[in-house]
């Protein structure tokens, strides 16, 4: 399945027997091999949860398990919802990063075609992205600070959502330099469990221009977790501001973003498609 071209091969934990916890690393990146496997950003199961309606873990390529996955959410609850999992439209999932409300939208024919998740509140305390206090106190928040990394500056944000991001503000997508500046970025020792990184353009108060170097998974087409963090990075800079409903533009697509003023929650609309089922015989 995919959300907006992020793809990750998924394990109906309902009904199939799990491989054995210390298999998940390597097959999660075995699985994910274009060449020798059958190529995703990853791989994500699909559990029953004692605490939820469903749980979802997730793994990336480099066989690192994450706390969340925004575009793993919608496809989780899109099978859920098919599958019978879920008695309802609306329902919870348990994810390593907290539990979250999701909403399935139906079409025509009853299939899930679109899926609004109620993120949750972001974590902006360096503590909680979680990120080191070399410039600033580890109770505060990272919003628009500059880090030395390798000797050069960086300013930017940082966003948690259940997962850590470090948001990147430039002009133009074009100048981001992501295959150099997202790595670095994602290994830095600011970091002590890495991040994801964002490089975001913002064209006015209702939309944002998007591109992601994922941690684990390297530069993807889409990263929902990381679209919220934009929004909020892009709030706490003064570009825009709450209730808007946003739309970011990733690279696969786009998705709608509001961070509610009401609540504090922020809530992510988008599709999910199902490319097909099938048996991976190394599992
Ligand atoms: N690479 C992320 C996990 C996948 C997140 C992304 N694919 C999304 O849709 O949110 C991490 O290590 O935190």
């Amino acid at each position: 399945m995919h959300g907006l071209g992020n793809s990750y091969i998924y394990v109906d934990g309902f009904r199939d027997p799990l491989p054995n916890e210390e298999r998940l690393p390597n097959l999660a990146s075995e699985v994910a091999n274009p060449y020798t496997g059958i190529g995703s950003d990853g791989l994500i199961l699909i559990l029953p949860s004692n605490v939820a309606d469903v749980r979802m873990r997730v793994f990336n390529s480099d066989g690192s398990e994450a706390k969340n996955c925004g575009n793993g959410l919608r496809c989780v609850s899109k099978y859920a919802y098919e599958h019978q999992y879920v008695e309802h439209e609306n329902f919870s999932i348990e994810t390593l990063g907290g539990i979250v409300e999701s909403q399935v939208h139906l079409d025509e024919e009853g299939k899930v075609s679109e899926v609004t998740v109620d993120m949750g509140v972001p974590r902006l305390k360096r503590k909680d992205v979680p990120m080191r206090g070399k410039g600033g106190a580890l109770e505060e928040n990272a919003i628009g600070v500059t880090e030395t990394i390798n000797g050069i500056d960086y300013t930017f944000t940082a966003v948690s959502m259940g997962n850590p991001h470090a948001v990147f503000f430039v002009d133009k997508l074009a100048d981001a330099m992501i295959e150099t500046v997202g790595p670095l970025i994602e290994k830095a020792d600011l970091f002590p469990d890495g991040t994801n990184v964002e490089f975001i353009s913002t064209l006015n108060a209702s939309e944002i221009d998007f591109a992601v170097w994922e941690r684990g998974s390297g530069i993807t087409q889409a990263c929902g977790t990381g679209a919220c963090a934009a929004v909020v990075a892009a709030v706490l800079n003064g570009e825009t501001k709450k209730d808007e409903a946003i739309t970011v533009h990733l690279p696969g697509g786009d998705l709608t973003i509001h961070w509610s003023s009401k609540d504090d929650h922020v809530w992510m609309k988008g599709t999910a498609v199902t490319v097909c089922t099938g048996i991976y015989f190394q599992a």
